[in-house]
């Protein structure tokens, strides 16, 4: 834990598109910062996240599963959808029933897309000797030697969404809905455990801070939307109908996909078994062990009571 000498936390975010309304108001001033703020692709947070380099941020949901003894959850925030996600994107030149045998680039900016790609290509879709290969899709888009299909996340899947070599597109998100019923959750807010233990005062205000910031965003999301139609990936509109698919909160169905997800990767080996959901709170910096009763609600008041 590094306090830069001024008492603040360092905290992580996904140098995305998806995470504007959390953080908008409270990196231009219409809610309170009192952190210092990382901009990231998810899986470099991860690791930030793992080694200390940052005490607490989005992460890939995956990550806590992997990691439950290192962190704990925040309450109230996640990245999460119900149907179609719009930007986490199976692209292929062939369709999927002929992937069989086929190699398929994996972003090397995802750590739980990945997982639910091989969840769906195993247990749903059942595709057999399909290869994986993780790397940067840029490059290997560019060259001749282009994959047979590619998983693209955030704002590179908006960018390439309309690729004319890979016309096949497959939402992961929506596939997992109409798999499961389930939304799904991407990403969750965490807090490294040491940090929690040493600082919980801080913990909570940037917490609240991060409720403040995503309650001004989403009664302003016009005001996002044409501010972020400036980087020229989406316009206001695709940008209007890209937010309004998200849902920001661990609510208690959001929970539920994410504790079935977690199941499918106990299945899968990648974890031992499917963890606890341990939320920070304030009064017992050991935590509290949650199993898919509760959640985060919209504005984040619930949780402001029980902090
Ligand atoms: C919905 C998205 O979810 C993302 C996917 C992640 C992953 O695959 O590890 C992590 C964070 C989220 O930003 C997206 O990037 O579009």
């Amino acid at each position: 834990m590094d306090w830069h000498g001024d008492g603040r936390l360092r905290l992580g975010k996904i140098d995305y598109l998806n995470v504007w309304p959390v953080y908008y108001a409270m990196e231009h001033g219409h809610t309170p910062n009192p952190c210092h703020i990382t901009a990231r692709p998810p899986s470099e947070l991860n690791a930030m996240m793992c080694r200390g380099d940052l005490d607490l941020s989005a992460v890939s949901s995956v990550i806590y599963a992997r990691y439950p003894d290192l962190f704990k959850i925040l309450p109230g925030l996640a990245i999460a959808c119900d149907g179609p996600v719009h930007s986490v994107l199976l692209l292929s030149q062939k369709p999927l029933e002929f992937l069989a045998g086929e190699d398929i680039l994996l972003t090397r900016h995802s750590d739980t897309s990945v997982v639910l790609l091989k969840i769906l290509v195993e247990k749903y879709w059942a595709l057999k000797r399909v290869r994986y290969h993780r790397g940067a899709l840029s490059p290997a888009l560019a060259n001749g030697s282009s994959p047979a299909a590619f998983l693209a996340i955030g704002d590179e899947a908006l960018m390439w969404s309309r690729h004319a070599r890979y016309p096949y597109r497959y939402d992961l998100a929506a596939v997992w809905h109409g798999w499961t019923g389930l939304p799904f959750v991407f990403a969750v807010w965490v807090v490294r455990r040491d940090v929690a233990a040493r600082a919980p005062a801080l913990v909570q205000e940037v917490t609240r801070c991060l409720w403040e910031s995503k309650s001004w965003g989403l009664r302003h999301v016009d005001v996002l939307c044409r501010e972020a139609a400036r980087l020229g990936i989406l316009d206001p509109i695709a940008l209007r109908r890209y937010y309004d698919t998200f849902t920001f909160d661990l609510h208690e169905r959001a929970l539920k996909g994410l504790q079935f997800f977690y199941g499918l990767m106990a299945d899968m080996g990648d974890i031992p078994a499917c963890p606890s959901l341990d939320f920070w709170t304030q009064d017992d910096s050991q935590g509290v062990a949650v199993h898919g009763a509760q959640g985060g609600e919209g504005d984040g008041k619930k949780w402001a009571a029980r902090l």
